[in-house]
């Protein structure tokens, strides 16, 4: 077994990302990562002792060479003796009718796709080629947009039934193994100018950085995400066991009691509001929970109103969040 590949077995080994007997559909774009995953996992396919087939998107977004792409995925499956099912979108047609950008189709369309095709054929997981400096640009991007501390996690090793098993390796070790085993992967112009924002991320502003602090910011960003991951586990925790102790701060009906709000450290109250008005549909932003927390500094028959639809009114003792005539 080659370096790389230990390496790659001990990770899927400590973090759980596959168990013994697992289905899994491997996500193959035909670009040098998702290339070097699927090999990857071939290789430690019998120690792991799981089964791998490959899904690939045909997005149609850039006309021969999205043919070219598929026809590739096909022929190396069909080398390597794995099953591989291909399907194409009409992506830009599909982006203009959802009113989205391409690139946000595109990825609805492939995990949608993904996910019929596990319940479809009963198989488990669908691992995908991110590796760590995708999560550095996830995180800048996710900072430049306005992000809150949480999303900083950036993505995820595993979540829900997707793992990205390459979370912990860099590119050059991908681009290491592709040459020392001689892997052939497809390249896609469009990935490396600067138009889209996160290419702008990847290509400009990522190695801007890194080139004056030493390679610094990759690794940083990555230590950063896995704590924030942490932290949100263990406040998900802790909101699960003060819902059980506090249940009159986490409404049903939709209301919170005002008192008992009062008591809990600001950060809790954001959360409190945060989990409420989730609950009714809203995504408030930071400016909003302030406003939320600063009602109980107020008096009764004061209230904040949320969007079109929703307001939260402070009535007796509790705020009720209400739905606008
Ligand atoms: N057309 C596709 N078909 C199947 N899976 C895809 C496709 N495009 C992307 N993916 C999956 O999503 C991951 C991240 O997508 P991204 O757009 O960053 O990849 P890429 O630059 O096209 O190629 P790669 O990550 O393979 O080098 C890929 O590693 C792959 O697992």
């Amino acid at each position: 077994m080659k370096r790389l590949e230990k390496t790659f077995l001990q990770q899927l080994r400590n973090r759980r990302l596959v168990a013994e007997g697992e289905h899994l559909l491997v996500a193959v774009s035909g670009g040098p990562d998702s290339m070097a995953l699927l090999y990857l996992l071939c290789a430690v396919a019998s120690v792991v002792r799981c089964r791998i087939s490959v899904a690939h998107c045909n997005f149609q977004l850039r006309g021969e060479e999205s043919d070219f792409d598929e026809r590739f995925v096909m022929e190396q499956c069909r080398l390597l003796g794995v099953e591989c099912f291909c399907r194409q979108f009409n992506t830009a047609a599909v982006s203009a009718s959802w009113k989205k950008s391409v690139e946000e189709t595109a990825r609805l369309q492939r995990y949608s796709w993904f996910e019929t095709l596990l319940q479809e054929r009963e198989m488990t997981k669908i691992a995908t080629g991110h590796h760590v400096s995708d999560n550095a640009e996830t995180i800048l991007f996710n900072l430049f947009r306005g992000t809150s501390l949480l999303g900083l996690k950036g993505i995820r090793a595993m979540h829900g039934r997707i793992i990205r098993p390459l979370l912990l390796l860099h590119k050059s070790d991908i681009l290491g193994y592709l040459e020392e085993k001689k892997i052939p992967f497809r390249t896609d112009a469009t990935n490396e100018g600067i138009d889209y924002d996160r290419n702008f991320i990847r290509n400009r502003v990522i190695p801007l950085i890194e080139e004056r602090f030493e390679h610094k910011l990759t690794v940083s960003l990555q230590r950063l995400s896995e704590q924030a991951g942490e932290l949100e586990a263990f406040l998900e925790g802790y909101f699960e066991r003060l819902a059980e102790e506090r249940p009159a701060l986490f409404p049903e009906e939709g209301c919170l009691d005002v008192a008992e709000l009062r008591k809990l450290s600001l950060f809790e109250q954001k959360e409190i509001f945060k989990r409420a008005l989730q609950e009714s549909g809203a995504s408030p932003d930071a400016a909003m929970l302030q406003r939320l927390v600063s009602l109980l500094d107020a008096q009764p028959g004061k209230k904040v109103v949320v969007n079109g639809k929703l307001f939260v009114e402070w009535k007796g003792c509790h705020l009720l969040f209400q739905v606008s005539p």
